[in-house]
């Protein structure tokens, strides 16, 4: 099998395993922020984060401490097929509209980078693999980013059942540097 049929199969099987710790784990974002927030980062600059689609985990308790602590945030736009994401400055309140698959996105703003980028995850491995939507978004948005920024911190968030053994690797997926899931925080050796 191709390497992206392997990635759409185990997608599948992940967004399924995801939808029930969805509705199994009420808490979970409440957890994934206390674990989060023992991830060493910056002392300040700006945290992208996501409006949660689907059955991802919701990153909003989150990105609440985080603004509490002194952090700007700021939210992906795709600004076209096969670019890079942008991302706009956003605070909780702040207008939004539908953007793309009707995830809601800033009206307006200038162009923000990150220097830390909160990330939703379809599955990951121990390693760091990661597994996404499937539309290499983050893929082609992480290195761009670090080369502008070399400090950057790159942080999969997900329900710890989304961990498989490993996930299939290809030359141009991006690594994280950290894996936060509502029991555990995984720092990944580079
Ligand atoms: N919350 C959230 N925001 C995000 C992303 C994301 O994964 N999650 N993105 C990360 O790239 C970007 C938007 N890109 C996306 C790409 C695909 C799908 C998606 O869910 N697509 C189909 C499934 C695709 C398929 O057929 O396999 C769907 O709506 O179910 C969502 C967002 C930026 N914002
Ligand atoms: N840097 C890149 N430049 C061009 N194409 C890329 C890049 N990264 C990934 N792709 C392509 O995009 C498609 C989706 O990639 P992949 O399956 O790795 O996405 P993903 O793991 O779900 O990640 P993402 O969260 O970034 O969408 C693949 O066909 C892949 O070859």
């Amino acid at each position: 099998m191709d390497i992206d049929d392997e990635k759409a199969t185990l997608r599948k099987l992940l967004r399924e395993r995801r939808k029930s710790a969805r509705a199994d784990l009420p808490a979970a974002p409440e957890t994934l922020s206390a674990q989060l927030a023992t991830v060493p980062l910056p002392d300040s600059g700006t945290v992208a984060g996501y409006v949660a689609h689907g059955s991802e985990i919701d990153p909003l308790p989150a990105l609440r401490g985080l603004s509490a602590r002194g952090y700007e945030l700021c939210l992906p736009v795709v600004v076209a097929p096969g670019r890079p994401l942008e991302f706009r400055g956003w605070a909780e309140g702040l207008a939004l509209e539908a953007g793309e698959f009707d995830i809601p996105v800033p009206v307006a703003g200038d162009e923000i980078l990150p220097d830390v980028v909160l990330v939703p995850l379809v599955g990951f491995d121990r390693s760091g693999g990661r597994l996404g939507q499937g539309g290499g978004y983050y893929d082609r948005t992480l290195p761009r980013l670090r080369a502008a920024k070399p400090h950057l911190v790159a942080i999969g968030l997900a329900f710890s059942v989304q961990e498989v053994a490993s996930v299939p690797r290809a030359a141009n997926d991006a690594a994280l540097d950290w894996i936060v899931t509502e029991r555990e925080t995984i720092g990944i050796r580079p």
